[in-house]
């Protein structure tokens, strides 16, 4: 699917998004799981490609041997198979949808919800000149958005965000995302963001280096929030107990699906960590799914739970669209959203059925 604009980050520029989503049609109903992983493994080891092979050799094939499993219990269907999370993901969203539609109930009350709607925030990718940042986050800002994310990398930091603080305000909600992109030698450097009041500078270090955020986080007033080194409830829980993080981006793609992200959560609320929703572009299924879990009680924090039409012109679903500066929790059955018959095939690229 095009981007309507470029997205650049510490680790690529992309212009379109490669999408894998999987239908799942069981006796009783279909759902709709869409796998987060990007076309090459650059911001984390998974890949597109690799999800499918995965899916298709490994996943898909188990879930069918265990017989009729419900949503609940394929995760540990999976766990033998190491790693591919994102897959994984994506294949208990499908079971989970196509469990609650069948029974016609939404996931935002199955995950917990207890509101109608969430705030949202946006992610401004990496900028050619501090001009045209300050286009941006001003459009943005005029569309509602409640909280910028700003993209950073070495030589795009202090400044631009000293441009938008002198541009919008000290009451604007500002954050950064490095994407692991600095070393533990870069906090002194990274200590010149503090004086920016910034809510937090997500995953400035390489994701396996829990004991060098722990470092930074003694070195820095900035809170430091992980995104890709929480990839388990259990690497949330060392993460908290090293105080390698005060803050928790929740990606369900990320931690292996929806009920994964939701322990996350509880573990957080537990320990008194705020957390926040990420985004990886999603269509509108995934967008959906995001929504109804920034509904839960411990998402004090705006997500990047933006509008579709951030990313797409054209969504595979019902665009989501900005009120107030907030996203409606979709109420109907499962997802709560369906894709578009027209606009999925004007986008399809392949179809596979994988018959068990
Ligand atoms: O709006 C969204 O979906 C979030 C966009 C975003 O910031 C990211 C998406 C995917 C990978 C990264 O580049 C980045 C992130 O780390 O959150």
């Amino acid at each position: 699917m095009p981007l309507v604009s470029p997205f650049r980050t510490s680790f690529a520029t992309q212009t379109s998004r490669d999408l894998l989503l999987l239908r799942v049609v069981t006796d009783a109903a279909e759902g709709w799981g869409e796998c987060v992983a990007m076309a090459a493994p650059l911001y984390s080891e998974e890949y597109v490609d690799g999800a499918a092979d995965a899916l298709r050799r490994f996943l898909v094939p188990a879930l069918a041997a265990a017989g009729p499993v419900p949503a609940t219990s394929v995760a540990s269907v999976l766990a033998p198979f190491h790693g591919h999370r994102m897959a994984k993901a994506a294949l208990e969203m499908g079971v989970l949808d196509a469990e609650l539609r069948a029974e016609g109930r939404p996931l935002s009350r199955e995950l917990g919800a207890v509101h109608d709607r969430v705030p949202c925030g946006v992610s401004v990718g990496i900028m050619d000149d501090v001009g045209a940042l300050l286009d941006a986050v001003g459009g943005y800002l005029e569309e509602g958005y409640v909280r910028i994310k700003l993209k950073i990398e070495p030589g795009w930091d202090v400044e631009p965000v000293r441009a938008v603080r002198e541009r919008f305000g000290d009451d604007v909600l500002l954050q950064v995302d490095a994407n692991t992109a600095y070393t533990l030698a870069d906090a002194r450097h990274l200590a010149r963001l503090d004086p920016f009041d910034l809510l937090l500078v997500e995953q400035p270090l390489p994701e396996d280096d829990l004991h060098g955020h722990a470092d930074l986080a003694r070195l820095i007033t900035t809170p430091v929030c992980l995104d890709e080194s929480i990839t388990s409830a259990r690497t949330a829980a060392a993460a908290i107990r090293l105080g390698a993080c005060q803050v928790v981006n929740i990606k369900p793609g990320r931690v292996g699906g929806y009920l994964e992200a939701r322990r996350i959560h509880d573990l957080c609320v537990a320990h008194g960590v705020p957390v926040w929703c990420g985004g990886m572009l999603e269509t509108g299924l995934g967008r959906a799914a995001n929504v109804a879990l920034a509904a839960l009680p411990g998402f004090t924090m705006p997500g990047d739970t933006s509008a579709s039409g951030r990313y797409y012109a054209r969504d595979i679903t019902a665009p989501f669209v900005l009120d107030d500066g907030h996203l409606p929790v979709p109420t109907g059955p499962g997802l709560g959203v369906e894709p578009l018959a027209e606009e999925l095939a004007a986008v399809t690229t392949a179809t596979e059925w994988i018959a068990v």
